[in-house]
């Protein structure tokens, strides 16, 4: 080293080249460099050494600057793999200084650039030499061999793995105390917040071995740490990935994996992977070579304690976070389906939810089946059970199923020879033409019964007089009691027996206008100005006039006749029988219903035409659930389905109402009638508004009719009989069987008797 150093050196200080000094400045007392150690690249005691050797000029000049100049000499003369290893060293210390660095600004950024994610929650970073890792797989050698030779009993690492051993038994407890408080806890309060990271107070370190004569591989499981950070220090091996599935609580540890959480993860030498404890894990076998990591499972003690208190942990389990999501979303749902329904308590709120909840799970799972005909969906009854649901929202009398029908009791006529030369089209909708009223609503009543029939003589009444007049099913519930029993069930047949001596009163209904600002303004005033033109309203029960429509007979149609059943309703609606107690029912959504149900019958609903769709054909239905049930309160049932009773025993019990006769004319009121409280009209006259604004007729006029009807212009009227308006021909009209409007020829202004031209007032 002398040697080369002389050979090289000049000692006139002007070369650009550093020298040194032959013969040393034995005078000169060097400096002590010990406490630039970190700055220096070789060990400080040789700078002391070499000091003396410097040019005179630079004898007296700063630590740094002798420092800097023997440091271009040292560098110089020391062989390749010293500079590179000195190179390296240099690198190292960098990296060791941007860590620290990191650490010190602790944010997520700073953190970023000292290590990557490669999936939500993972974090790898390089943090062992190659040095370090020989020097402890030396160590663990040396440990194990230790351990047979004395045959001393030692701690398995794990619960799970029988090779390796606690680092703590190694002397390394403080250590790796100091390394978990100075290291992974800055970076877990950042990253890992939600888990603890925070406060991290206690260790466990501890070597695992794999390969084919050691561990495996390890099991799916979750650590006993808050954070768990895991070195690999063997390098010669194959296999031993590890594989993760997302992070999870106590309760959901065996919860189902989303696609996003799937991570596999290959140890490299020397590398660390820091992850949630309880992000779950495993690692592949380790197919040939050693595997050696070093594990560092970090506690906290707090963490554990609060742990116990709470049950939700949505803001680290990925499963509670998805369910706290689903809850919201239900609840939204839940909203949006019962219409803002209030609930008597927050109790019966809660359990409402659980029913609703209940049903949803049962509409998603029939909705994911993929081959059925219909779909499911919420509706105002998704928060009742199915059992109450069946015992409030149908209503067909029990006696359906004896079949103890009205046939040759009187009125009733079989279809048996009826129907025989009705040609069916392929396709029939009533509603197309003009046979079928809104869908009505029977809420927890059981008079299904009772909205089946009305809809039914709804439909004849429209086919043979022209008009659509929505008919009282609450006069059959309150009325009709020789057999049917209004809310506690009814069958269609009694209702027909009944109309056809009694008739059934038209729905009346009036409304006022929606409320507006203006009206809001102006309500007291509006409400004394509408009850002053509308004296009738308030005496509705006594002055009212009852406008009636009847029926003459009925028809049944045999029994699992479905042919005679199609031509019926080629002719008109007809109310059926129906098992509508399928729990599927309850939540139909759309599609062509195909059950499963029983055929035992215990609901009715109206069948208002048919069609095929993709090659199955099935009847349209109006039920009586409000608009929110089906498709906008109506069904697709299927048709031909196979089955001789019919979809839900649709064939077993089928009835019709005839009509032939027009409806009876309005009895004359027996005096003059009050229009309002100012104005009244004669005896056989009507009472026609002749000006209307919001709602509130202003003029009263009156029609020279008995029991007319007013036509909307506010000027003309047409009798009861001929109850179409045509204002722009002038003329009253009205529908016959064949549903083509006739016109009754007269010339001169009608007799009352017959239809002809309009009527002005
Ligand atoms: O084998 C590995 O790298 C994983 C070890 C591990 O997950 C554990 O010991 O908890
Ligand atoms: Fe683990």
């Amino acid at each position: 080293m002398d040697e080369n150093m002389g050979n090289g050196s000049r000692n006139d200080g002007s070369s650009e080249e550093s020298t040194l000094r032959l013969e040393p400045c034995l005078e000169h007392k060097a400096d002590n460099y010990e406490d630039l150690e970190e700055e220096l690249e070789f060990n400080p005691l040789l700078y002391s050494s070499l000091e003396r050797y410097l040019p005179a000029n630079l004898l007296n000049s700063s630590r740094l600057v002798k420092a800097q100049y023997m440091n271009e000499i040292l560098l110089g003369y020391s062989p390749p793999s010293e500079r590179n290893h000195t190179h390296k060293h240099r690198e190292y210390r960098q990296k060791i200084t941007s860590n620290y660095q990191a650490i010190s600004e602790s944010t997520k950024e700073s953190f970023k650039n000292i290590m990557s994610e490669p999936s939500p929650g993972v974090l790898t970073f390089e943090m062992l030499q190659p040095r370090f890792c020989e020097m402890m797989l030396e160590e663990v050698e040396n440990f194990e061999k230790w351990i047979r030779e004395t045959k001393f009993r030692i701690m398995r690492p794990n619960s799970m793995n029988k090779y390796g051993a606690v680092l703590d038994d190694f002397g390394l407890q403080t250590m790796l105390q100091k390394f978990m408080e100075d290291f992974i806890r800055p970076i877990s309060k950042v990253l890992f917040t939600e888990v603890g990271g925070s406060t991290l107070d206690s260790h466990h370190g501890f070597v695992v071995e794999y390969g084919t004569d050691r561990d495996v591989d390890l099991g799916f499981h979750v650590d006993d740490a808050e954070v768990t950070l895991n070195v690999c220090l063997g390098k010669q091996f194959d296999g031993g990935e590890l594989f993760f599935r997302g992070v999870r609580c106590e309760k959901h540890v065996n919860t189902k994996t989303q696609p996003e959480e799937i991570f596999d993860y290959s140890h490299v030498a020397g590398h660390a992977i820091l992850h949630c404890g309880r992000h779950r894990h495993g690692a592949r076998a380790t197919t040939s070579g050693r595997r050696t990591n070093l594990l560092l499972w970090c506690r906290s003690s707090i963490f554990r304690e609060m742990r116990k208190y709470q049950t939700d942990f949505s803001s680290w389990c990925a499963e509670c976070k998805r369910e706290k999501e689903e809850r919201i979303r239900k609840n939204v749902l839940f909203l949006k389906s019962q219409n803002g329904k209030k609930y008597s308590s927050e109790q019966e709120r809660v359990y409402r939810f659980k029913v609703f909840e209940e049903n949803y799970a049962y509409i998603t799972e029939h909705n994911s089946k993929e081959n059925s005909s219909y779909t499911l969906g919420l509706n105002a009854y998704s928060d009742l059970t199915h059992h109450e649901f069946r015992n409030s929202f149908l209503g067909l009398s029990s006696s359906a199923n004896d079949f103890i029908r009205l046939k040759g009791r009187g009125s009733g006529s079989s279809a048996t020879g009826v129907l025989s030369d009705v040609d069916a089209p392929s396709s029939l909708d009533w509603r197309e033409k003009g046979a079928v009223t809104n869908v009505k609503n029977q809420g927890s009543c059981g008079a299904c019964w009772s909205f089946s029939a009305t809809g039914a003589m709804e439909g004849i009444n429209k086919i043979t007089t022209g008009s659509l007049v929505s008919l009282s099913e609450q006069e059959l519930i309150d009325c009709d009691r020789s057999y049917n029993e209004g809310c506690g069930g009814g069958l269609m047949d009694y209702a027909f027996e009944f109309v056809i001596k009694n008739g059934v009163t038209m729905t009346q209904s009036w409304k006022l206008a929606p409320p507006t600002p203006l009206w809001k303004k102006t309500l007291a005033s509006s409400i004394l100005i509408w009850l002053m033109t509308h004296p009738n309203h308030l005496l509705a029960p006594i002055l009212l006039q009852r406008h009636v429509v009847t029926i003459d007979g009925y028809t049944d149609i045999p029994q699992n006749d479905e042919d005679k059943l199609l031509k019926a309703v080629a002719t008109q609606p007809v109310s059926v029988g129906i098992c509508g107690s399928a729990r599927a029912f309850q939540s139909y959504s759309k599609g062509i219903f195909t059950g499963p149900c029983s055929t035992e019958l215990d609901h009715a609903v109206l069948i208002v035409g048919y069609g095929s769709k993709n090659g199955v054909d099935y009847w349209i239905i109006k039920n009586s659930w409000g608009t929110s049930w089906g498709i906008n309160g109506y069904i697709h049932m299927q048709r031909n389905s196979g089955n001789q009773e019919g979809i839900c025993g649709i064939n077993k019990l089928a009835s019709y109402p005839t009509k032939t006769s027009p409806n009876p004319p309005t009895p004359p009121a027996p005096g003059p009638s009050k229009c309002s409280m100012f104005t009244s009209c004669g005896q056989g006259e009507t009472c026609c508004c002749g000006l209307k604004f919001l709602g509130i007729c202003l003029s009263w006029k009156c029609c020279g009719l008995d029991s007319a009807v007013c036509c909307k212009d506010g000027r003309h009227c047409c009798p009861q009989d001929y109850p179409i308006c045509d204002t722009s021909r002038n003329l009253c009209l009205k529908r016959m069987n064949n549903a083509t409007i006739v016109q009754q020829p007269q010339k001169e202004a009608f007799t009352g008797k017959f239809g002809g031209l309009i009527y002005p007032f």
